[in-house]
């Protein structure tokens, strides 16, 4: 990258500043030009769709059709066209001239490799071609590309294209820009050996390096796009082919949820209609959400791409609760399917209330018998019965009864299909109906098979038309939900049967209590999803949706641009299946959530970002298999990031030193800049007040936010240890630091963290390249700091 202001030929008087301020105008105008052309676009969408609405609901519906789609497309073009894009044009690429002639479809020329000529004998070369590189691709009256779109292949160059291996490019700049005006270039030379004119005149060459500029920028609260300074092994991953799995790895700050994010906007540019069936990024936290969620929105892309927290999957669900590491142990690994199997179906056949059924034990059940005061206390005298044990009906004017016994073998029977629980019940209902028929001794009356037919007809409707009926039905084999049976499962008797031979029963005992809390913890909302496929959902009456008559006329609601959110909610929620899958920070995924995320991908395309080093989860034999499970068969693509964007050396050679404990073996990534200032190190005398005042003082180095890690058990304290501080400084527990990034980082008890679960080192390890600047670790009643405040587990 240059780090220098000069012209590549030209020894003039022109001072560097000049040189500058003459690109910028330059720039300048080419970016008045493009606004220009833009509004021009504007009006025109703007035209057509107030002409199209205008011609009313008039003609065929052919014609409709096509006047909707047009309407469609001016609607989408006009919402891009109005969002406000910051640096909306940011690069530009001198080319040399192609081999060919040839133009693609975005009026670029396609050849990669420079004519033969292109070149003269003595080194000169004119540049052929000249493309400028923005969020979306711009065309002039002619056709000819004014902007060309970053995700389209004649912009690949801008990413590509190195000293080593330049192809075409002569000179690449990234141009920075605040609304319309165009505040700096930052060059970089390809081909310096070259004597290289434009027009005529030097190519000039100025600016510092455009990676540099951006990695040194204060952080906010939200996540920036790399779009300008995406560089060439990110760029491969952002353009992978989408047709299998694309497995990427790499170490803390190489760019993995920026690459994820990227490639999901690139894959819409590719092909829009396939990705239309969605594209779900899953991150591990709300938090992470909340930081990332920008990215899409200032790459133009929105919509179609869907951002959950892994502990917010399931609709309706937002957990943010945390379980204890053993609790998360049990409740993640790939046993507890089958113990969910087993709830799912046993709750079914409990003599006790079923925990959170509005019908357990209410008694009023009205199918003839006098068991309804029946009532049996629960084997753990919890509550009154509300199963049904006898089953009485009255048909051809005779009374049929089924007694404990029968039901229970019925039941049995029932559960021999392979269906969900819920799904089941017709099949309950025709076995019950079977058996009333044959105790009926009604078969012996018929020996005529047509006529004992027509009898058994009458003899079902007999009983299905009696509101008894379907209501022992309902209370035998009830619609059971999720919620119901995890809530049973609270209870250590009933679960400690349903999980004989799977769990220990320390592990029974520690996730009963866990069940027993209010909160819902994130590792629960995988559990409910497994329960809602063990259960099923049966087919329902569709509820008419209130319709806007425009809307049945028109198709409007879905096309005008306004009007989008609230149908694109709509769709969100009812969606389980998407085309794409990103899963970010994929080594934390237990058995169980691979599971919950595989249900959504049946039939996607995947993209699985991780860094094992960062596991915070303790069985990686489980995960993979479930992992392998969810992914398929589907052929992979591997990729490695290397390098390390975030960190400055001086912060990543001490997260190295935990990483060798941690993980021996593993390479760090390189990290590309130094700052110059080591990590600081303080001996806490009372960890409050010195976290308060370290993290006060970082406020003032930096120009950004101040991130403070403590263990997980703190992290409702450290908030109000921080609360005169402002909003620059925020304080979280170890495992929610995962993905985020500050420019100062305050690590408090090494010891602590590490300890907190069997995953802490790789756990501490996150926490240690959180900081784009400054860090400062605080050492507290288990550490063991040397001389000069290091704790032992940092010291080299
Ligand atoms: N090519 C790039 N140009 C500018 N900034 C970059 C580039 N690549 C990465 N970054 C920046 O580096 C930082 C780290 O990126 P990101 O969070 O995507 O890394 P990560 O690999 O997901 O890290 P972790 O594993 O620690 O979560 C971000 O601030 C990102 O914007």
């Amino acid at each position: 990258m240059a780090a220098h202001t000069t012209t590549a030929d030209d020894p003039s008087a022109d001072t560097p500043d000049s040189v500058r301020d003459r690109e910028i105008q330059g720039e300048q105008e080419h970016l008045d030009r493009v606004y220009d052309r833009l509004e021009e676009k504007i009006h025109e969408a703007e035209f057509l769709m107030h002409d199209a609405a205008k011609r009313g609901h008039v003609g065929t519906p052919g014609a409709l059709a096509e006047r909707d789609a047009q309407v469609y497309r001016a609607g989408v073009h006009l919402n891009r066209l109005n969002n406000e894009f910051e640096d909306f044009l940011f690069g530009r690429i001198d080319l040399l001239q192609g081999k060919d002639g040839k133009r693609g479809p975005d009026g670029a020329y396609t050849s990669v490799e420079p004519a033969d000529d292109a070149v003269s004998g003595n080194g000169r070369a004119e540049i052929g071609e000249t493309l400028h590189i923005g969020r979306i691709g711009v065309l002039d009256a002619d056709y000819t590309p004014m902007v060309i779109d970053w995700r389209a292949p004649a912009a690949a160059p801008f990413y590509r294209s190195t000293p080593v291996a330049p192809g075409r490019v002569v000179r690449r700049r990234v141009i920075r820009s605040k609304g319309r005006k165009v505040l700096g270039v930052e060059d970089d030379l390809l081909r310096p050996e070259l004597t290289a004119t434009l027009d005529g005149a030097p190519l000039p060459v100025t600016g510092d390096g455009a990676l540099m500029a951006a990695l040194g920028r204060a952080r906010t609260h939200e996540m920036r796009d790399i779009v300008s300074s995406i560089q060439a092994e990110q760029d491969k991953v952002i353009r992978a082919p989408a047709a299998s799995v694309t497995e990427v790895e790499g170490g803390p700050g190489t760019g993995k949820t920026a690459v994820a994010l990227h490639r999901a906007a690139y894959l819409l540019y590719q092909d829009r209609r396939r990705y239309a069936g969605g594209i779900l990024v899953v991150s591990p936290t709300p938090l992470l959400v909340a930081y990332t969620e920008g990215v899409l929105p200032s790459l133009g892309e929105e919509g179609q791409v869907a951002i959950r927290a892994i502990g917010s999957l399931v609709e309706g669900a937002e957990a943010t609760a945390y379980d204890t590491p053993a609790v998360a142990r049990v409740k993640g690994s790939s046993r507890m399917a089958r113990v969910l199997r087993r709830a799912a179906r046993g709750l079914l056949d409990e003599p006790v209330a079923r925990g959170g059924s509005p019908r357990a034990g209410d008694g009023q059940l009205s199918f003839g018998d006098d068991d309804a005061d029946d009532a049996r206390q629960g084997e753990d005298g919890a509550a009154p019965a509300g199963i049904p044990t006898r089953l009485r009906v009255v048909a051809f004017g005779t009374r049929v009864e089924l007694d404990a016994e029968e039901l229970r073998r019925i039941r049995r029977a029932v559960l021999g299909g392979t269906a969900p629980v819920n799904l089941l019940r017709p099949r309950a209902r025709r076995f019950l109906l079977d058996a009333l028929w044959s105790k009926s001794g009604a078969q012996r009356r018929y020996p005529d098979p047509e006529l004992a037919a027509e009898a058994r007809e009458g003899f079902d409707e007999d009983i299905t038309t009696e509101d008894a009926f379907t209501d022992f039905l309902d209370a035998w084999w009830p619609e059971l939900t999720p919620a119901q049976v995890l809530s049973a499962m609270a209870d250590e008797k009933r679960l400690s049967r349903w999980s004989r031979r799977i769990l220990q029963p320390g592990e029974v005992r520690r996730l009963a209590r866990a069940l027993r809390r209010e909160a819902l913890s994130v590792h629960d909302v995988a559990l409910l999803d497994e329960l809602q496929a063990v259960l099923g959902t049966p087919a329902r009456p569709k509820k008419p949706r209130d319709l806007d008559p425009l809307d049945q006329l028109t198709g409007l609601d879905e096309l005008m641009p306004e009007q989008a959110a609230p149908r694109r909610n709509r769709l969100e929620e009812e969606r389980r299946d998407y085309a794409h899958i990103i899963v970010d920070e994929a080594q934390d995924l237990t058995p169980m959530q691979w599971r919950m995320v595989g249900r959504r991908g049946r039939h996607a395309t995947w993209t699985v970002v991780g860094d094992p080093a960062q596991s915070s989860w303790p069985d990686p034999d489980d995960a993979a298999a479930a992992r392998d499970e969810a992914l398929g068969t589907r052929p992979r693509r591997r990729f490695t990031l290397t390098v390390n964007y975030r960190n400055p050396a001086e912060i990543a050679e001490l997260a190295a030193r935990v990483l060798a404990v941690a993980m021996p073996g593993t390479p760090s990534p390189e990290a590309v800049r130094s700052t110059g200032v080591q990590p600081a190190f303080v001996t806490a005398r009372d960890v409050a007040e010195d976290t308060r005042a370290e993290a006060a003082r970082l406020l003032k180095e930096v120009d950004g936010t101040v991130g403070v890690v403590v263990p997980m058990a703190w992290r409702e304290n450290a908030r109000g240890w921080l609360a005169e501080l402002g909003e620059r400084a925020v304080a979280l527990g170890s495992l929610e630091a995962k993905g985020l990034e500050y420019d100062a980082t305050v690590v408090v008890c090494p010891a602590e963290i590490a300890d907190e679960s069997p995953a802490g080192l790789r756990v501490l390890y996150v926490a240690l390249t959180r900081a784009t600047q400054r860090l400062t670790v605080i050492s507290g009643d288990r550490d063991l700091p040397d001389e000069h405040g290091v704790p032992d587990l940092l010291q080299p």
